[in-house]
């Protein structure tokens, strides 16, 4: 199998980095999230170069919700990342990992008042999703007495061959402002007497395997920002989202993903000849979250048990509230026997969770070596969208996460414990003896 770089196999071993898995299982139990930060860290100084290959005016955000362990966010923020936050937790995140203000985005569609004014009381610009928020920032503003920097999210009204939960800038997506409605949407925020708008924004959507879709994008978005300068907005930045697919398929019909190297030569000319049509000079602020995580993390998980019926089903330990990606879409997550990944294999598996669905599947008739309990399964490419959309459904408390770096290996999350997950329940006085 095609491994990604973050993953070796040695004497019939997995290793991530220089740990050997099989070890990590042993002394932190399963089931275990392990990453590799070297991979991390090397992906984000990649897509970085990539893009500065054009201008240096580039700031890359992280999209903290892809993976929000504070050890991470704070990984990258050495490396000089900003975030793309969604939520006051994402902000608080960011915030602690010492990531500045300045290069934070609050993104969003539905954001709370005490979103808009955290963000106001702390200085970190807003893409703002409708002109109903807009006017509820200028209220908050003017009460503070405080200027907000602002860009508005753009709707570029376009297909993307992804999953079509995923697809964010289609046209009847939830997200954005449609680009015949944008110029108002500036006009009225440039009336405002605190609101400043200086970006624009915008995000096709999520593992998309092709570059062309994100230079239509841009393409877009630059007549829409030449478009605004014409009205007297003096555009600091143009953040064109995240979206930067990874090959998930590593065996037979093998992903052909994009590299940051074709994604910048495919939009960054289009930027570049935006910029000088419209006589501005923005910075370039893009936000992947899927390319900085999603293949330097596996999810072990043990095998307890093996059914041989109609089929043979390898029940393993972690379940779908661990990582939930191929139960909500139907995702496919290569799966290795990391005790055994030199041997051939022997016959067709499905591996299966302990959750009380039937849908707790990690894939479906997967050819692996002779698999037994106490085997211990890998599932490939679970750093982005894996923990951080892990729950603690049918009571499960969610698994640790260690960090590997070289060949040292260390926590970055123990185990939930029951105590913890049930801490927030509270007893109604009827049910008090
Ligand atoms: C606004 C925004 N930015 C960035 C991202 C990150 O996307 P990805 O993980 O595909 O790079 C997302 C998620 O789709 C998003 O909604
Ligand atoms: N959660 C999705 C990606 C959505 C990105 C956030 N807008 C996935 O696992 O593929």
């Amino acid at each position: 199998m095609n491994l990604p770089e973050s993953l070796s196999v040695s004497g019939g071993h997995l290793f991530c980095g220089g740990a050997d898995c099989v070890s990590l299982a042993e002394k932190f139990g399963t089931p275990l999230y392990v990453t590799n930060e070297n991979h991390v860290t090397g992906n984000f100084r990649r897509y970085e170069a990539a893009l500065k290959k054009y201008t240096n005016n580039v700031q890359l955000l992280y999209a903290a919700k892809a993976n929000e362990n504070p050890v991470i966010i704070q990984s990258l923020a050495r490396e000089g990342a900003g975030a793309d936050i969604f939520s006051l937790g994402e902000m608080r995140a960011a915030l602690e990992a010492g990531i500045p203000a300045g290069i934070l985005l609050f993104n969003g569609s539905s954001k709370t008042e005490a979103d808009l004014r955290a963000a106001i009381e702390k200085d970190i610009m807003i893409s703002v999703d409708s002109v109903d928020e807009l006017r509820q920032i200028d209220a908050i503003t003017k009460e503070l007495k405080k200027t907000a920097k602002i860009g508005f999210r753009v709707n570029p009204a376009i297909e993307v061959p992804t999953h079509p939960k995923i697809a964010t800038g289609i046209k009847n997506s939830k997200f954005g402002i449609p680009a015949e409605m944008i110029l108002e949407a500036y006009r009225e925020a440039l009336s405002m007497e605190y609101v400043v708008p200086v970006g624009m924004h915008c995000h096709i959507g999520s593992q998309i395997l092709e570059v062309e879709p994100f230079a239509i994008a841009c393409g877009v978005i630059m007549k829409v920002a030449g478009e605004v300068t014409k009205i007297g907005v003096k555009l600091e930045f143009i953040d064109f989202g995240g979206g930067l697919g990874i090959p998930y398929h590593r065996e037979g019909t093998v992903d052909k993903a994009p590299t940051p190297e074709e994604y910048a030569a495919a939009v960054m000319p289009v930027f570049l000849e935006g910029c000088k049509k419209a006589g501005i000079s923005p910075a370039f602020w893009v936000e992947p979250g899927r390319w900085m995580v999603g293949e330097s993390t596996i999810l072990l998980t043990r095998v307890n048990s093996v059914k041989k019926v109609h089929k043979t089903f390898v029940n393993v330990d972690a379940g779908f509230n661990l990582l939930i990606r191929p139960a909500m879409y139907d995702s496919w997550h290569e799966v290795v026997v990391a005790n055994k990944a030199d041997q051939p294999a022997d016959g067709t598996y499905t591996i299966t969770g302990p959750i009380c669905e039937t849908g707790d599947i990690f894939g479906s008739d997967r050819a692996l070596p002779s698999v037994v309990a106490g085997d211990l399964i890998a599932v490939l490419d679970a750093g982005a969208y894996g923990y951080s959309m892990s729950s603690q459904y049918n009571s499960r408390p969610r698994c640790p996460e260690v960090l590997v770096n070289g060949d040292k290996a260390e926590l970055m999350r123990r185990a939930e414990t029951y105590e913890e997950m049930t801490g927030c329940v509270v007893t109604p006085s009827w049910h008090r003896k």
